[in-house]
This record gives structure tokens, C-alpha cells and sequence, in this order.
């Protein structure tokens, strides 16, 4: 077990956005988080990154967790899109984490960026300022950083707003790879098909738990609610 929710809620000022929340990820999981607009999704992973305390019950990590572990690619917002560093910096700034005492990035962080720079189809433009990108190549930047990042588990929201069609069969064959590769992810998506493909488990939030299980459990579940 990597990580279990128990009984977990978040509030904003006195205000519940998520609650009732049990549910565990093992490694090489894949879960998909799905729901409507301001069903908590997005409270739920900053709770699991620990950028927000549960106003009940706890999250329980594994013994040998840390916190820089996790890659993570939050929700497109403005400010993120004025950064004004290149391609390559802002890859290799998802390293940071990892750097320690070390005042540089190593030869072994440079090639790490390298190397997801490519998985990303990045390789080209890798000197170019991030804020003149387009928004899904911006997109994919920042995806290439939480890769850079993540160690154990990746945290990903909506990786895909914002991409084309081809750039989303991408990403979706290259989580397919990292999973087959022992990684561990967590996806927010509204792509509910695409994400059925490929999610071992499917947590349904509507400020609430409406569901936790298996990809196949959570098919039957929909096909009963809807006759
Ligand atoms: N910083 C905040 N301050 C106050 N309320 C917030 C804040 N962030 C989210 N909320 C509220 O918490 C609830 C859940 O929001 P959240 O962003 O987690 O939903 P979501 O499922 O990720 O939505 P979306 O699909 O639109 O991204 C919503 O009612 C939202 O208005």
C-alpha cells in the first residue's frame, strides 16, 4: 500500500468541498479520479501532495514514503503560463526536490530531463522561452517536469486539457509505458473513455464517495445507474 485515504474531508472556510473519502492506492496502481466541475477533485490531490490539511480524518503513507517521490502536474492556471525560463529550466526544475545539499543540477539530472524532453516530442524546442508556447505545448512542458520529478508516484490533473488528438494518444501511450515501468499514478481526468482504457481503479467524487473500486467494477456500476 503507497497511500490510503481514511475517512478523509477538506473544507475551505468551513466549507466541505470533499468528505467520506476511503480509498487506498497500492504501487503500480492507476487511478482516475472522475466527477463533475467542483466536485473536489482537485482538493483531493492537493490533499494527497500535502498542500492541503484534511479538516477530518487522515491520509496514511507508506513507511518508506517521501514526499519527493511524487511528480506532480497540477491544473493549468495563468500564472504558470508567464514563467519566464526556457523549455529545458523548467524540465529540469521538477529535479529540484532532489537536489539537496547540492547547490547544482548534476549530469545525471540533466540527463533525466534530457530524456523526458524527448518522451514528450519537446526535443526541438527545448530553448525556447516557455511563456511563447502554445498552451498545449506548454502542456506537455510541464508534464515532462513532474516526470522529471516523480520517483514512485505521479500526480496528474487533467494532463490532457488542452491537447490534440494526437498529442493526447501520446501521453496516454507514454502513461501506459510508465505504468508498465512500476510507476504509480493518480490522473484527474474528464475523459472518461480514454481513462477507462487504461485506469486500474476509478474513485467517482461528487463532493462526496460515490465510488471506489476496479475499472470493471465501476463500468458495471454506471451501466446499473443508468436503467
Ligand atoms: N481556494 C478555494 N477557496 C474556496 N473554495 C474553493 C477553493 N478551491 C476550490 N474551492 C471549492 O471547493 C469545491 C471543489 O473544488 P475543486 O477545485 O476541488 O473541484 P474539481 O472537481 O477539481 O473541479 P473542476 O473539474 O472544475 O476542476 C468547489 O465548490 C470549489 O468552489
Amino acid at each position: 500500500m503507497l497511500l490510503s485515504c481514511q475517512n478523509a474531508a477538506w473544507a475551505y472556510d468551513g466549507n466541505v468541498a470533499a468528505s467520506g473519502l476511503n480509498f487506498s492506492v497500492a504501487a503500480g496502481d492507476y487511478l482516475c479520479v472522475v466527477g463533475e466541475n467542483g466536485s473536489g477533485k482537485s482538493t483531493l490531490l492537493r490533499g494527497l501532495l500535502g498542500l492541503k490539511t484534511p479538516c477530518a480524518g487522515k491520509i496514511v503513507y507508506a513507511a518508506d514514503w517521501r514526499g519527493t517521490d511524487i511528480g506532480y502536474l497540477p491544473q493549468q492556471t495563468a500564472a504558470q503560463k508567464d514563467f519566464p525560463a526556457s523549455v529545458q529550466e523548467v524540465v529540469l526544475s521538477g529535479r529540484i526536490g532532489r537536489l539537496g545539499w547540492r547547490p547544482f543540477y548534476a549530469a545525471a539530472d540533466k540527463k533525466a530531463a534530457l530524456n523526458n524532453l524527448k518522451l514528450l516530442g519537446l526535443e526541438r524546442l527545448r530553448g525556447r522561452c516557455f511563456r511563447e508556447l502554445s498552451g498545449g505545448q506548454q502542456r506537455r512542458t510541464l508534464l515532462a517536469r513532474a516526470l522529471c520529478a516523480a520517483q514512485k508516484l505521479l500526480i496528474l490533473d487533467e494532463p490532457l486539457s488542452g491537447l490534440d488528438p494526437s498529442a493526447a494518444q501520446n501521453v496516454y501511450a507514454l502513461l501506459q509505458r510508465l505504468r508498465q515501468a512500476g510507476l504509480t499514478i493518480i490522473m484527474v481526468s474528464h475523459d472518461l473513455r480514454g481513462a477507462l482504457r487504461q485506469a486500474s481503479h476509478v474513485l467517482h467524487l461528487q463532493n462526496k464517495q460515490k465510488f471506489f473500486g476496479t475499472a470493471a467494477n465501476y463500468k458495471k456500476w454506471l451501466e446499473k445507474k443508468h436503467v
